[in-house]
């Protein structure tokens, strides 16, 4: 590539550079409420650590926005400890054997069967004698009701101490999953659950009767080692949920080792995790010995069925401009804009704003709560269009949107096309099938080279659209 080329796509891409040089940097920003209206306040470009912070926040969303399974029709992966021992899956719970109470609480919760992972994960977490697992499938699919059956199943309620151990990333997660505990624990009110969390002050000396305990990894450490508050000897089940956010936290990975070496031998050890890069498989290894593996795919994405275009503009505000001439046409179905940063972002629903357009902002400076009503808000049809940044939207399944637009192209901190990401937001999964259209903002010589290498990539062609004709724009949004 030519210098002069290399020069535009600096310019460009300040904003990328801005977000990995780990700066904080202050500036004026707009912030929508929940519902969208915006408002003026200060706030800061992302750094590194906050990208770490992201994985567990992202975590904590999907799980305030989700009351429903992710429905997966891939295969379940199974590799056994011991591959002669007989591989067992279930189709119903009652094939389980589990204690009375504990099925009137499974039906409470209105599950009928269990999910494809749990089909596997369960009898191999039930049997005897209790078995190490490793499962690893995206985030919706049933792992934590699974992990606390099996705790709620190996519970004694009359030994008055704590037998299970759950480590959860953030006090928020923690929180999320013992409200599961509580609820699928309905039918057995001897049961007790304790939080290991910061803040949650005991005096010393004191011994816990709560039978599961739920916690962060320092403050379980603390009260399994220094406040000896839990005698780690006496427990049964070790869960470590959402290895790969764990991971991402500094100290986190240290901690859990160090719980892990104070159980018994004979503890049973379960590690679950959304992804699986080789970083968490290392962990995983050295947390849960002689595992047995569970791993379920991500249903594959694909570009069959969507309309690709691009549009050329020359700078920030031609694609402001082609934005709002597409605007009539894109509202009529729902749509997501891209952008690269939060503060594009920000600024770009500002100025739609001020043109009169209706849009919603989903920013990572926004409470989790917020974000989770804003996508809340955006599902069921009040806001059809939805601003928002990659890292914001990731793992985000909206099924209804039509169009997406990428207001910037993705690219990774290189500035090299993010095929994954590019696939991710305008790809469907074969199974839906659903149609869709994807618009590109193209603004220089760099970005039309960006994507023209996504054209090769998935060799797909991607038309060009002059945004002046409104008629061609209608036709192809409906
Ligand atoms: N067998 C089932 N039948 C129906 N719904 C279920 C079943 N198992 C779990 N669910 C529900 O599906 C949703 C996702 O389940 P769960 O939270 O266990 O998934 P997960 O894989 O742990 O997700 P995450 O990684 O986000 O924690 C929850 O609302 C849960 O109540």
């Amino acid at each position: 590539m030519a210098t002069d080329s290399w020069a535009l796509a600096v310019d460009e891409q300040e904003a990328a550079v801005k977000s990995i040089s780990n700066l904080q940097i202050k500036e004026e920003k707009v912030k929508p409420d929940t519902n969208g209206v915006i408002k003026t306040s200060v706030t800061t470009e992302k750094t590194d650590e906050e990208e770490k912070e992201d994985r567990a926040a992202q975590s904590l969303l999907n799980k305030l926005i989700r009351s429903n399974l992710v429905d997966n029709t891939n295969q379940v992966e199974v590799l056994q400890r011991d591959p002669k021992s007989p591989l067992y899956s279930v189709k119903s719970f009652e094939e389980l054997r589990l204690k009375p109470q504990l099925l009137q609480g499974v039906y409470a919760m209105g599950f009928n069967r269990p999910s494809k992972i749990q089909e596997n994960a369960l009898p191999m977490m039930l049997a005897e004698p209790p078995q190490n697992l490793i499962a690893q499938s995206q985030s919706g699919t049933g792992k934590t009701a699974a992990f606390v059956l099996a705790m709620l199943s190996r519970v004694e309620p009359a030994e008055r101490y704590p037998q299970c151990l759950c480590l959860s990333p953030t006090y928020e997660l923690a929180l999320q999953t013992g409200k599961v505990i509580e609820q699928m624990g309905k039918f057995h009110p001897e049961l007790k659950l304790a939080y290991a969390v910061r803040g949650n002050k005991l005096e010393r000396g004191q011994k816990i009767s709560e039978h599961i305990v739920i916690g962060t990894p320092g403050t379980v450490l603390d009260w399994c080692s220094k406040l000896k508050f839990i005698d780690p000897k006496k427990i049964k089940v070790f869960v470590l949920d959402e290895a790969d956010v764990m991971i991402a936290t500094q100290g986190h990975q240290d901690q859990s080792i160090r719980i892990q070496r104070m159980l018994p031998r004979n503890c049973q050890m379960l590690l679950f995790s959304a992804t699986f890069e080789d970083s968490v498989w290392k962990f995983a290894q050295k947390v849960v010995p002689d595992p047995n593996i569970i791993k379920l795919k991500r249903e594959e994405e694909t570009l069959d069925t969507i309309k690709q275009y691009y549009v050329l503009c020359n700078n920030r505000d031609e694609k402001f401009q082609a934005l709002c001439n597409l605007y009539g046409a894109i509202t009529i179905a729902q749509a997501m804009i891209f952008c690269h940063t939060r503060k594009t972002a920000s600024w770009l629903a500002a100025e739609l704003s001020k043109e009169g357009h209706q849009v919603a902002l989903l920013s990572g400076e926004m409470m989790v709560e917020q974000r989770a009503a804003v996508i809340e808000r955006f599902r069921e049809g009040k806001e059809k269009v939805l601003v928002t940044t990659n890292v914001c939207a990731r793992g985000i399944d909206v099924e209804q949107v039509s169009v997406v637009i990428n207001f910037d192209l993705p690219v990774d901190k290189d500035g090299n096309p993010d095929n994954e990401t590019y696939l991710h937001r305008i790809g469907r999964t074969g199974r839906f099938g659903k149609r869709g259209l994807a618009v590109n903002m193209v603004d220089s010589k760099h970005s039309m080279n960006i994507l023209n290498r996504i054209q090769e990539h998935f060799n797909k062609k991607i038309e060009r659209l002059d945004t002046d004709d409104l008629d061609e724009i209608e036709k192809i949004a409906n």
